[in-house]
């Protein structure tokens, strides 16, 4: 296995180039069904912009056609998807929570995680809207795509 250092890594993970696609990507956080008005629904209310979690139905159809690995967290306590993420080493691991970090604090969504080694466990779920929103599923696909990229 030849030599490898984290800021090779960090950008390999996450090259420049690849910036505008992933935030492309994730463009769905700013136009996440704004008029949805729905009262029976709870909301967030992140910014101005106020967030229904997913019907059953669409859930169920994202995570089926859009979300590879990602699954419904057991138990029945959660309103939530979790999925792990396994890299070759530490520094792959962090160089993809690095990545995701900056994605999540720009769109004010974040994920729950851990990273034991080469291991990154991620929770998503939208805590002002008490479920799975279109957030969750936008920033679990930009997760994926930075996997993908890092791969290429
Ligand atoms: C006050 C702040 O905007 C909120 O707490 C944001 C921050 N990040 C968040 N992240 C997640 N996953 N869900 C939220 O509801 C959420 N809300």
């Amino acid at each position: 296995m030849p030599a490898r250092n984290s800021l090779s890594l960090f950008s390999r993970l996450a090259p420049r180039s690849n910036l505008p696609s992933l935030l492309h990507g994730a463009s769905a956080f700013h136009n996440v069904n704004c008029n949805v008005t729905r009262p029976s629904q709870p909301f967030s209310t992140v910014g101005s912009q106020r967030v229904p979690h997913l019907s059953k139905q669409a859930r169920a159809a994202a995570l089926k056609e859009d979300l590879a690995g990602w699954v419904d967290v057991k138990g029945g306590e959660r309103d939530a998807v979790e999925k792990t993420f396994i890299f070759h080493d530490f520094n792959e691991a962090w160089g993809f929570m690095s990545r995701v970090a900056l994605l999540a604090e720009q769109h004010n969504h974040h994920p729950e995680w851990s990273n034991v080694y080469n291991k990154v466990h991620v929770i998503l779920t939208t805590h002002d809207a008490g479920g799975v929103s279109q957030k969750d599923v936008t920033l679990a696909k930009a997760m994926d795509t930075i996997v993908k990229k890092g791969k290429e």
